[in-house]
């Protein structure tokens, strides 16, 4: 059998239960799983095969398990990675560290995400919110990340199916869909 070429590694990191499993059905199944929640183990990795012009281009999503007990086995599977999307329950107590998250973005040739999950929980209900959108905002200015809120359930800024493209920078002038503000079309490109 052949190994799986990939194309670009993504890695799904931050504390448990704040929603990357979910982020990540929502983005390659464009799902949302009810049901009792299932911590992760270690780490899960699905790849998704995108059409980019008349190649189609291999993403490998690493989704880190978020306890604690995991937190040195997840370092290896941020290695090489092209973009760490750092997640963060917008109804959870706490942003993600600033030290680690500092460590993710000197990773070379990485790009950070600071990604806010959960909104619509939110949406139904202002007073859940327990991470100012400002204070958010000024974290991952800190970090040099991009932030984006997101809501798996509704799939609000996660990216479709058809936006979230992986252009290399030698390629330019394909395609870019016309929703450019969701978090996956962002990390997968260059610009
Ligand atoms: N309402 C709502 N609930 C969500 C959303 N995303 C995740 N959840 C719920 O939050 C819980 C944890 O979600 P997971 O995606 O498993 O979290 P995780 O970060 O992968 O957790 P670990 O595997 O422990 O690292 C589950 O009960 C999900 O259903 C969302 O966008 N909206």
């Amino acid at each position: 059998m052949s190994a799986m070429r990939v194309d670009a590694k993504v890695v799904m990191l931050g504390k448990e239960s704040v929603g990357k499993t979910s982020l990540v059905e929502r983005y390659v199944h464009h799902r949302f799983l009810v049901g009792p929640y299932q911590n992760t183990i270690g780490a899960a990795f699905v790849a998704k095969p995108i059409q980019v012009g008349e190649k189609v281009i291999t993403l490998g999503i690493w989704d880190t398990a978020g306890s604690e007990r995991y937190e040195a086995m997840s370092r290896i599977y941020y290695r090489g990675a092209r973009a760490a999307i750092v997640c963060y329950g917008e109804t959870h107590r706490k942003l993600p560290k600033f030290k680690v998250a500092r460590s993710y973005c000197v990773l070379q040739h990485c790009k950070i995400y600071l990604c806010g999950t959960k909104n619509d929980l939110i949406e139904g209900d202002r007073s859940l919110r327990q991470i100012d959108y400002h204070d958010a905002q000024d974290f991952a200015e800190e970090i040099g990340a991009q932030h984006f809120e997101t809501s798996s359930k509704t799939g609000s800024n996660v990216g479709e199916f058809h936006v979230a493209v992986f252009v290399p920078a030698e390629e330019p002038g394909v395609d870019l869909g016309q929703k450019k503000d969701s978090y996956f079309y962002s990390c997968c490109h260059n610009n």
